[in-house]
């Protein structure tokens, strides 16, 4: 049976639930993901005088290839959005400047810094979010940033977020797409702290300082994320959820959730529906936690599914802005995004192939036999048949085929990188 064959038997069963395929086709072609530049080259970037990885997070593995300039990078993000159905965008860092072989201090960064990016965006019809880098830095060497007790450390970061936030602002203008700019510090405490209050005091008066230059938001959002602990910041992290979610709603920011920064039992798919009945939007870093926040190569594991059904029942596709995050340099890094990025969009299409209005009235009516019966049905309903079928009319290879593709791009371009 060909693909085509399989779809429309598949099709069949789902439309018995009066689920449109085509409906799901067109809506999942608009969702865009957010691909994190970071995964191609072990979060190095391109910083003249380049600092070792800090900020309580790890990268590991030695697979060999690894992108080392930005040429190489662009390349590889290319080679694995190839092979990626739809249209999306990229994730860059600051550390990713481009400056010509001249060190720049990060409070210096400008958009000049990233023009290269941008005509390469644009050649491919992408749209960029932003970053601030506050870790890997001799500033960020105590563990603190924007809630250093040194005023002077402090400003220097606030000056890198503005500078950021413009940067941002020039991606949006240049690409005719809001430029999500995310704000993440890794400020906290190996050991239990003897103050709370005034670090985290010092961060909302950096925030209020940095969000003092006010941008238009057709080109730039701003966004803020929370974390619950890191590698040297165990007992304290000042950017908690609480201190951020606060923060965001009094100010008018998105928060931002990354699904490995929080407690091991504490699922990020149980909080959209609440923060979304007081924020407009929210913005997603998905990542998989493995034991801690090791940002993983997100598989489709309950969690994810649960994550994008979520966003799908809750009509939320244009209130949550899914971003990628996560870095494993022991396998192949354009297979990392390819199979992370196209379980996003799997999990996304999952919750797309339920029946959820009739789901939500089973429920309202108390029918909890009915509700779990096909709660657990669906789970084998024929969705291979619909994805593979997407995937070809989207022009990317189904199923395993995508792998020949990647094997043949390491055996040609990353084999032959130093
Ligand atoms: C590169 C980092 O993952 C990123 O800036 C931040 O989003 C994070 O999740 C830190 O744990
Ligand atoms: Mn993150």
């Amino acid at each position: 049976m060909t693909v085509k064959e399989n779809f429309e038997l598949a099709k069949k069963a789902y439309e018995k639930w009066d689920i449109d395929i085509d409906h799901v086709f067109a809506q999942l072609k608009q969702v865009p993901i957010s691909i994190h530049c970071w995964q191609g080259d072990d979060i190095g970037g391109f910083e003249v005088n380049q600092s070792e990885l800090s900020g309580g997070i790890e990268v590991t593995g030695d697979y060999p290839g690894k992108a080392t300039t930005p040429e190489e990078l662009r390349q590889d993000i290319e080679k694995a959005l190839s092979l990626i159905p739809g249209k999306h965008r990229i994730n860059l860092h600051a550390i990713y400047a481009e400056t010509d072989g001249i060190a720049v201090e990060r409070d210096e960064l400008e958009p000049k810094h990233f023009e290269k990016w941008v005509q390469w965006a644009k050649k491919n019809g992408l749209g960029l979010d932003f970053n601030p880098t506050l870790f890997s830095h001799e500033k960020a060497s105590s563990g603190l940033t924007l809630s250093h007790p040194d005023k002077e450390i402090r400003q220097f970061w606030i000056d890198h977020c503005i500078a950021s936030r413009k940067i941002g602002e020039y991606f949006g203008k240049e690409l005719g797409t809001p430029c999500l700019t995310n704000i993440w510090i890794p400020d906290g405490y190996k050991d239990t702290p003897s103050d709370r209050l005034t670090p985290r005091r010092r961060l909302k008066e950096s925030l209020d300082e940095i969000y003092t230059v006010k941008l238009d938001e057709k080109f730039n959002i701003d966004a803020v994320e929370s974390k619950v602990f890191g590698i040297g910041s165990e007992s304290y992290v000042v950017g908690s959820h609480e201190f951020y979610y606060g923060y965001a709603l009094k100010n008018d920011k998105l928060c931002l959730l990354d699904t490995g920064h929080y407690h091991p039992t504490e699922m990020v798919s149980n909080k959209i529906s609440s923060m979304l009945l007081y924020s407009e939007k929210l913005a997603l870093h998905v990542s998989r936690p493995v034991r801690w926040d090791s940002d993983h190569v997100v598989t489709l594991d309950d969690e994810l599914k649960e994550l994008a059904l979520e966003i799908v029942r809750n009509d939320a596709l244009n209130r949550v802005i899914i971003g990628l995050d996560f870095f494993d340099a022991s396998i192949n890094r354009v297979a990392a995004w390819t199979i992370g990025t196209r379980n996003m969009i799997k999990a996304l299409m999952l919750g797309m192939l339920m029946p959820n209005e009739h789901l939500k009235q089973l429920q309202e009516d108390g029918n909890f036999t009915e509700r779990l019966a096909l709660l657990e049905e669906f789970k084998t309903y024929p969705f291979g048949a619909i994805w593979d079928y997407y995937c070809e009319t989207m022009g990317v290879p189904e199923r395993e085929n995508w792998l020949n593709d990647v094997k043949q791009y390491e055996k040609e371009v990353l084999s032959h990188r130093e």
